[in-house]
């Protein structure tokens, strides 16, 4: 019985496979003609006509849903077919990044000792013009507005995540992710040369600082204060410069050779592989054939499936989701968008299909950067 069900299955597959390749036939001559006037390929007024149509044609109504559904992959798939006529034509003319040449200006926050100048030295060794400024915000200012040519600023850490501010600058000041590069965080408590740790009565760091030293920091006296500060090594400039033992800087140990500081306790962070990531930020979108990582943002419409129709683009075209991550929209209450980085190339047809496809679903796609990824460990 099952095998005569099954010769009665492939005879209609055989018949709609005809007429699917029919279908594509004239989508594909639909995509040419949208192509040669400009017109957009998601035409939603018409897709809704089109299973309204077909849901009453529908004579069952158990199977009305079905043939909604069926049809709304039909289309996407039409519509898949129409980005490739589309994109055949699209180049992605990015001019490479060039981090080589020795007179770029490269800006990072904090002063010398900070884990984002670390993470410079790291990523461009040989510039010789660095800048450095007290805040993540006057960082972005001069990448975005062409003083400094690259900014080196901290993206996410292992263990306490986002580093929300760098994303929100990132986008506020349209800037795009050139680079990224890894750097080992082992943080210390540093006192004057005279402190012993029950002197300590103030503690100075960065936020992040705080967060990923969190248990040490619970097993001290309650009534030590913690203050923050824009970065790990202003807060040991302070520290040194004040000279009073009762304050303590959370803060790298190239920090306490810098300013003269005593270690008090080492290796005070959580996580033992505390590790940060940080972005080179520029004002241009670059990319060459070495580029292997794409970071995006985008917005999607306030409907139900609507997250999870991008995320179907992603699987849909065989690109592997790296990381995604939300934030809420200042201008909307409540409002999100989501941070994005995944793998391939902006040359690649089935990112750019992707991305194609992820702005036909309504959603509002920014791309970020393309760039290289570096392996962590
Ligand atoms: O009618 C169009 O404009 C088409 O491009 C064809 C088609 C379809 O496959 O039926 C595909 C995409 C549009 O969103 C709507 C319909």
């Amino acid at each position: 019985m099952l095998e005569q069900y099954r010769k009665e299955i492939d005879q209609i597959d055989e018949q709609l496979v005809d007429l699917f390749e029919k279908r594509m036939d004239t989508a594909k001559k639909v995509g040419e003609y949208k192509k040669e006037r400009g017109l957009e390929i998601f035409c939603p007024d018409r897709e809704k006509a089109v299973i309204k149509k077909r849901m009453e044609q529908t004579k069952n109504p158990a199977y009305r849903q079905y043939t909604a559904e069926f049809f709304e992959d039909i289309m996407r798939i039409s519509r898949s077919l129409q980005a490739k006529v589309l994109n055949g034509a699209q180049n992605f003319l990015y001019q490479p990044a060039d981090f080589l040449n020795a007179d770029l200006k490269v800006v990072y926050p904090g002063v010398v000792g900070s884990y984002s100048g670390e993470a410079l030295n790291k990523f461009f060794p040989a510039v010789k013009h660095k800048l450095n400024v007290n805040t993540f915000l006057e960082a972005a200012k001069l990448v975005a507005n062409g003083e400094a040519d690259f900014g080196v600023l901290p993206f996410e850490n292992n263990s306490s995540g986002a580093i929300a501010d760098t994303l929100d600058l990132i986008l506020s000041e349209h800037l795009f992710i050139a680079g990224e590069t890894y750097v080992d965080v082992r943080h210390c408590l540093l006192g004057t040369s005279d402190a012993e740790m029950e002197d300590i009565k103030e503690i100075y760091s960065h936020n992040q600082g705080f967060v990923q030293s969190g248990l040490f920091l619970s097993s001290l006296k309650a009534d030590i204060k913690c203050v923050p500060m824009e970065n790990t090594a202003l807060a040991a400039k302070y520290v040194a410069e004040c000279g009073n033992k009762k304050k303590a800087a959370i803060a790298s140990k190239l920090a306490a050779e810098s300013y003269g500081l005593k270690i008090l306790k080492e290796n005070i962070h959580e996580n033992s592989g505390n590790t940060t990531r940080f972005v080179v930020i520029s004002n241009k979108l670059t990319c060459d054939n070495n580029c292997d990582k794409i970071s995006a943002a985008f917005t999607t419409r306030h409907k139900s499936g609507a997250l999870c129709d991008v995320l179907a683009v992603f699987a849909r075209n065989g690109v592997n989701l790296m990381h995604i991550e939300s934030r809420p929209l200042k201008q909307k209450d409540f409002s999100y968008m989501f941070y994005i980085d995944f793998e391939g190339n902006l040359a690649d047809s089935n990112v750019a299909d992707a991305i194609t496809q992820i702005k036909e679903t309504g959603a509002e796609l920014i791309l970020l950067g393309n760039y290289r990824t570096e392996n962590v460990r």
